[in-house]
């Protein structure tokens, strides 16, 4: 037998025991990220009283948190951590999930150190505009924004193009 503890809280984005980055409720390096799952509970399991309570104080703060010890058999816990797997992947094999979940880790690291590179570039390119603009320039050069579209759209294609736009756009703001 295993026992289960279902933490319910408020609907607040971060409040305690809400899914999100960093809060698996399943086993693996599968990160969630993904809507909350369904109740694993039957609807008549006394579990799904406290389901019953959120519903009822929808206006439940980020303090409040109730924690409810359901016992469940061990071969049940384990069908039900795979079904959420294959649930926030979208993989129909347990293997799939993982090989999912642990690639999308990878992502998140990539896209954190993109963002971080980006605003990196932003302040750069806040040093070029404010030199150009207190010299008596205009914040904008042309010129140079068609070599930075042109070398990603070398390196990408034409989304690489669109890409740089928008980066740009980031960068000196829209013109
Ligand atoms: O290279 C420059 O001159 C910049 O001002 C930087 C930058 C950029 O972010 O790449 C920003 C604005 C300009 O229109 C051109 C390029």
């Amino acid at each position: 037998m295993v026992v289960l503890l279902e933490q319910l809280t408020s609907d607040f984005p971060g409040a305690p025991g809400r899914q999100g980055p960093g809060r698996s409720a399943f086993p693996g390096r599968c990160r969630p990220g993904l809507p909350d799952p369904p109740s694993p509970l039957p609807d008549d399991h006394p579990g799904r009283l406290t389901s019953a309570i959120t519903a009822q104080e929808p206006l439940m703060t980020a303090t409040t948190a109730t924690t409810t010890a359901i016992t469940v058999p061990a071969a049940t816990a384990k069908n039900l951590a795979a079904k959420n797997l294959t649930e926030q992947t979208g993989a129909r094999t347990a293997e799939a999930a993982h090989v999912i979940g642990d690639a999308r880790e990878r992502i998140d690291i990539l896209d954190d150190r993109i963002i971080g590179l980006i605003q990196e570039r932003m302040a750069v390119s806040a040093v070029i505009q404010e030199a150009r603009i207190s010299s008596g320039g205009r914040r904008v050069n042309l010129a140079r924004e068609m070599e930075v579209l042109g070398r990603f759209r070398d390196a990408l294609g034409k989304p690489g193009t669109a890409l740089a736009m928008t980066m740009l756009e980031l960068c000196r703001g829209r013109i």
